[in-house]
């Protein structure tokens, strides 16, 4: 599977519903190919075990794992991969530690328009590009960019985009007819009474997006 493939669902964890570990086996028997460790609230001993027990769980399913924010958990626990926002430490430096002892590991870097984008994609193998849509699940969102916010960065880049914020089953559809790659949810899989479900209904929702419009004979 390549990696827009497997980007195409990418299932963010909130330990806050199930539990990290849960929620993401649930997603991964689903058949998501991309789990991120996102945990705000845990000291780094904590966020280090539960990103342990993921790069397991995730190598098992042969999907990929990245850590969000926090690259010495990255790296200690072989994460396939690390995202980083504006706030966090600077992607060029990230970029040249990789280059030079972590060759081979992904980089995600988040940006909100259009010069953000461009700046970010000197360094990023994707882009997170959001909030779509408002979101109540992550506290310092900023505004939203809306479709057409998200339409102007994906035709301008040339790395892949996943797009973020408020992405759900009666959204995916159109976000993902905004040309990105991929969409990153997290409420609408971690939040559902059964994550596993969700998770498939997206997963089939996406994939019905991907067949070209047929044509009605007449
Ligand atoms: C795929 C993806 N896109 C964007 C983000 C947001 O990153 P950031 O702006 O650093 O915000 P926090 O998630 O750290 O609160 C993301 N995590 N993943
Ligand atoms: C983690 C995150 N980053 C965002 C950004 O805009 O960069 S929005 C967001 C929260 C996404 O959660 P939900 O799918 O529940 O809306
Ligand atoms: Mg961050």
């Amino acid at each position: 599977m390549s990696f827009a493939e497997k980007i195409r669902l990418y299932f963010i964890t909130d330990g806050r519903s199930h539990g990290h570990e849960r929620v993401a086996e649930m997603a991964l028997k689903a058949g998501v190919k991309t789990i991120q460790l996102r945990e705000k609230r845990l000291p780094a001993r904590e966020i280090y075990g539960i990103a342990k027990r993921l790069r397991r769980l995730t190598y098992d399913y042969e999907a990929l794992f990245i850590v969000n924010d926090r690259f010495d958990i990255a790296i200690s626990v072989e994460a396939d991969g690390i995202h980083v926002g504006q706030e966090d430490l600077p992607a060029k430096a990230i970029r040249s530690l990789i280059d030079e002892k972590f060759p081979g590991m992904i980089l995600g870097v988040s940006a909100r328009d259009l010069s953000e984008a461009l700046e970010a994609e000197k360094y990023a193998d994707y882009l997170g590009v959001g909030p779509v849509f408002p979101t109540s699940t992550k506290e310092d969102a900023r505004e939203v960019i809306g479709i057409d916010g998200l339409k102007k960065v994906c035709s301008a880049v040339k790395v892949p985009v996943v797009a973020i914020g408020g992405i759900n089953h009666s959204n995916v559809s159109e976000v993902l007819k905004a040309g990105c790659t991929g969409v990153a949810v997290i409420s609408a899989i971690a939040f559902s009474e059964n994550p596993e479900k969700s998770a498939e209904e997206l997963l089939n929702l996406i994939e019905n997006s991907n067949k070209p419009h047929k044509p009605v004979n007449r």
